[in-house]
């Protein structure tokens, strides 16, 4: 479970998350939705302690996040909105085994980490592709691959759609579709909730730091119409 209590958190004194509670459950499908500087993003970075409340708790599984950050980024997985920022090597494999080699695992463990990673997004035997030759899609997926890879019990994605073409689209939606029923919790950030509408078992909607929607998928988007929030 990732639980935040009335978590507040501002840059520069600019107050931006505002006494903000919210529980993920372990295994669910959440989908953050709200308008351009609503506060999406800032929320997304507490999961696994790249941001830390100013006042108020952020706890992965009973565990406060800035207490134990190396457990926190093994159990929370994060994929940035432009994975291109995110990679640290030239390869495909290279790059995905970098997360488990930080574990200090053996070579074997991390080879099966790779591999395994990989064919859950639909990239086996692409290990030694250089990454700059990949499409937008690959490369998005490569980037979920690269936090798959530390084996997290959720993973957080900040607009994995952008940029992508249709077929891209597609590609990342099925493979987040297979994660999710496979146990894998899921928090995402997007702008256009249609694109997973389906695939939510919940939609949080957020304006001016604040939570103003929390409810099924039906009733989220019909609330977000009405709010404007879309
Ligand atoms: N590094 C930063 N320094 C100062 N202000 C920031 C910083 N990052 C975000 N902000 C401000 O915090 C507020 C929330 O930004 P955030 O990126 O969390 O919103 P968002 O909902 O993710 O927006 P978008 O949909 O455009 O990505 C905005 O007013 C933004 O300008």
């Amino acid at each position: 479970m990732i639980e935040f209590n009335s978590v507040a958190y501002g840059f520069d004194d600019v107050p931006v998350l505002e006494d903000l509670s919210l529980t993920i459950e372990t295994g669910e499908f959440v989908v953050l939705v709200g308008p351009n500087g609503s506060g999406k993003t800032t929320l997304l970075r507490h999961c696994n302690g790249l941001l830390t409340p100013d006042s108020g708790t952020v706890l992965v599984d009973g565990t406060p996040v800035d207490e134990d950050l190396i457990a926190a980024r093994s159990t929370v997985g994060m994929v940035f909105q432009h994975p291109r920022d995110q990679f640290v090597a030239a390869t495909v494999g290279a790059d995905v085994a970098f997360g488990p080699e930080n574990l200090g695992l053996d070579r074997s463990a991390i080879d099966n980490r790779v591999t395994a990673a990989l064919e859950a997004v639909n990239m086996a035997d692409r290990e030694d592709d250089r990454i700059e030759t990949l499409s937008g899609g690959e490369q998005a997926r490569v980037a979920i691959a690269g936090a798959l890879a530390m084996k997290p019990l959720y993973l957080v994605l900040d607009e994995p759609f952008t940029g992508l073409d249709t077929p891209a689209r597609r590609s990342v939606r099925s493979r987040l579709e297979s994660l999710s029923d496979r146990g894998t919790g899921i928090l995402l950030a997007t702008h256009d909730l249609r694109e997973v509408r389906d695939l939510a078992d919940r939609v949080i909607g957020m304006r001016d730091g604040q939570i103003i929607i929390d409810d099924t998928p039906e009733q989220a988007f019909a609330d977000c119409a009405e709010l404007a929030i879309l």
